[in-house]
């Protein structure tokens, strides 16, 4: 098949090569002139993902070159630009092409999903992929499993013919509701974990954080209308495993970062690639909050984010919090 990845980051770079070795045609596009200069003449993009890139993949900064005859456009920058590629996809359409959507986050402005906003300029299917899949792991060809999630199964059945390998395996989950919440909550909990790691917690804090982090994210995807069970399965609780634990994970290695006493800014400056669980925490405490659930730790993230909230302060919060039932409300 032809297919196009737009965004060479590290998980766009992954799946270009992780596609190309299964044999598709591949077209890697990307924005900036400087990068797609060191790519073109190192075959390596140092900055993100350091790999040999196989001669075959085509790159190019023309995104209409990159998608003529495409029969899959994958999106794969961070959600905050997912809107910004949509509409210029808009302007080069020429085909029905399946748009496979990489990206985890809500939109801060509209708290639109992923797939939400991609639907707003493109009438072509979009398969969302989401689960526990580091790129520096997959194009390792680490045994990794993933979820495709789609309203359309057939488009899911499809990508998953075209992407599914003996090291890559992909289920299909109908609740793509559930399969976005999932991928894009776990990342505020993973800032949390990496807060309590760089705090100098231990294993019981981290293994409380996931759990009730769990909780508050499975209240919220259900009030929102997602399956409870999904956030059991990879997209929820398999994300959650590998995010929080992970030293691979750039929303834990911020957390700790910032548990060490750096700053946001600083830390953001120090991992240098997107660390998605900061807009993801401001989407989410309005989502809470406009639908009246219950989201501590989230809250307490938002505040040391954005309140210059002490982090100690914030677990002694936690802590604190007034006597509960544990499955009460979940
Ligand atoms: N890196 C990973 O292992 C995984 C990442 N993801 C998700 O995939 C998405 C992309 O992540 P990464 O590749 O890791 O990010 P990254 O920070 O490594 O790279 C992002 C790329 O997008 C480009 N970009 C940023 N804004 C752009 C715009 N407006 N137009 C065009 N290009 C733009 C950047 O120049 C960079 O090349 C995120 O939502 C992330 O959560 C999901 C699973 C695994
Ligand atoms: O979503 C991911 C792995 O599944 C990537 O997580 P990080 O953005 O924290 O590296």
């Amino acid at each position: 098949m032809k297919i196009s990845v737009l965004g060479a980051g590290s998980w766009g770079t992954a799946i270009a090569i992780h596609l190309n070795r299964l044999g598709h045609q591949i077209t890697l596009w990307l924005r900036d002139k400087n990068q797609f200069e060191e790519i073109v003449s190192t075959r390596h993009n140092k900055k993100y993902l350091d790999v040999d890139i196989p001669q075959e993949i085509s790159i190019t900064t023309d995104l209409k070159e990159a998608v003529t005859n495409s029969e899959i456009v994958v999106i794969a920058v961070p959600s905050h630009a997912v809107r910004e590629i949509s509409e210029k996809l808009k302007e080069v359409v020429d085909k029905n092409f399946i748009v496979v959507n990489l990206a985890k986050g809500i939109e801060t402005s509209t708290l639109k999903r992923m797939s939400e906003v991609i639907k707003e300029y493109l009438s072509n299917d979009v398969v969302v992929l989401s689960g526990p899949s580091h790129a520096e792991e997959v194009v390792r060809q680490i045994p990794t499993a993933c979820v495709l999630a789609s309203l359309n199964v057939k488009a899911c059945e499809i990508v998953q013919d075209a992407f599914m390998d003996e090291n890559f395996r992909l289920y299909i989950n109908k609740d793509v509701v559930g399969v976005e919440l999932g991928g894009s909550l776990k990342n505020i909990i993973a800032l949390g974990a990496g807060i309590s790691d760089g705090l100098g917690f231990g294993d019981n804090t981290k293994a409380a954080l996931m759990t009730r982090g769990l909780a508050e994210i499975t209240r919220l995807g259900v009030a929102l209308g997602s399956d409870p069970l999904t956030f059991l399965g990879l997209a929820g609780v398999g994300d959650l495993i590998v995010t929080c634990t992970s030293m691979l994970s750039r929303n834990r290695r911020a957390g700790i970062l910032i548990g060490k006493g750096k700053s946001l800014e600083e830390a953001l400056k120090e991992i240098g690639m997107v660390v998605e669980g900061v807009n993801t925490t401001k989407s989410a405490y309005r989502l809470s909050q406009i639908n009246k659930i219950e989201m501590p730790i989230t809250k307490e993230i938002y505040s040391i984010l954005f309140e210059g909230k002490n982090p100690y302060e914030a677990v002694y919060s936690l802590m604190t919090r007034d006597k509960k039932h544990e499955l009460h409300g979940i």
